[in-house]
């Protein structure tokens, strides 16, 4: 058999066949970057298809996040996150969404060591998955991989302020930039991240003033979670705003729905029509005679 073209589609500037992949117009890591000072940026955590299919038509870009680790996982920390697992959730996140930009954490230890390191990972992260570009946390300290990755064609999106995978060093999961010391380290790692080449940069845990003092001093746009009303953009874990994440909740997140109450409820009618036999009725069953036939 030809191959069919069955699932071809036609290009508005011609008549050449040409596969839907290559039509698809996704969001790029150049679009979110000229996005500075311009409409807000919307970015939500995914980590599955199903739920990347349903935030993909009304996000900027998706965020394959090592929160995993802790809301899909059970994890205290995101210390314990493997690469396997991110390329194995870009993949998936990949195959539910079409159209936002799909950015995938760096887990902890796969970049830190060295640049070369990280261009290895990171390049395993894009070739398996087809993502866009990696997240990787840290400022100044991170400048040097960060223009190493830039600069042999990986988009890369910084990440400042609270750095989970730095919790042990941090001492807990706390705000940032109270202390002038703080504040410096964290305005200062801004500017690295900027000045590297990053498309854009998350700042994460930090006291208002500093994220929208940031925002107006690098040229880059600024995602924020728990950060400030002034950045370029906006982040939260989807699990955090859908209330399906019980173990905590940050004070930065807003509840946008219940959805473990409906989980729970669910559960307990489909449990009791079980145990009462009520389910399942004919309708659900393949070849069973319907009650009216002989
Ligand atoms: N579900 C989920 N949502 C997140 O936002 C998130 C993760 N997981 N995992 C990775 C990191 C960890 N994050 C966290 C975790 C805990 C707090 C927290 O409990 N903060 C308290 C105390 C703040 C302080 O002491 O300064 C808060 O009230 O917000 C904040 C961010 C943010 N990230
Ligand atoms: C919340 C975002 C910024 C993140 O790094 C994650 O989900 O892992
Ligand atoms: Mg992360």
């Amino acid at each position: 058999m030809g191959a069919s073209k069955e699932n071809a589609i036609r290009t508005d500037r011609g008549d050449t066949p040409v596969s839907k992949e290559i039509v698809s117009k996704r969001i790029t890591t150049r679009d979110i970057r000229l996005k500075k000072a311009g409409e807000p940026i919307v970015a939500l955590t995914a980590y599955t298809a199903p739920v990347a299919k349903l935030l993909d038509p009304h996000v900027d870009m998706l965020l394959v996040g090592d929160s995993l680790g802790m809301v899909l996982y059970g994890m205290d920390t995101t210390i314990g996150v493997t690469l396997d697992m991110m390329i194995n959730h870009a993949l998936a996140v990949m195959r539910g969404s079409q159209h936002a930009c799909v950015i995938v954490d760096l887990p902890f230890g796969s970049y830190q060591e060295s640049p070369q390191q990280a261009f290895r990972n990171a390049a395993r992260v894009l070739a398996e998955s087809g993502a866009a570009g990696v997240k990787l946390e840290g400022g100044a300290e991170m400048a040097e991989t960060i223009q190493f990755l830039v600069s042999r064609g990986i988009p890369v999106l910084g990440h400042i302020g609270l750095k989970p995978q730095a919790v042990h060093a941090l001492g807990g999961f706390r705000a940032q930039g109270r202390a002038e010391s703080e504040a410096l380290q964290i305005r200062a790692d801004a500017q690295a991240v900027a000045g590297a080449g990053a498309f854009g940069v998350v700042i994460e845990g930090t006291v208002e003033f500093l994220a929208s003092a940031i925002t107006r001093e690098i040229d880059i746009p600024t995602i924020g979670i728990g950060a400030s009303p002034a950045c370029d953009g906006q982040v939260l874990v989807t699990e955090d705003i859908l209330g399906l994440f019980g173990t905590f909740t940050p004070k930065f997140v807003k509840r946008y729905a219940e959805l473990a109450g409906a989980v729970e409820d669910a559960a307990g009618r489909y449990a009791a029509d079980v145990r009462a036999r009520r389910f399942p009725g004919p309708e659900h069953c393949f070849g069973m005679p319907k009650p009216s036939e002989p």
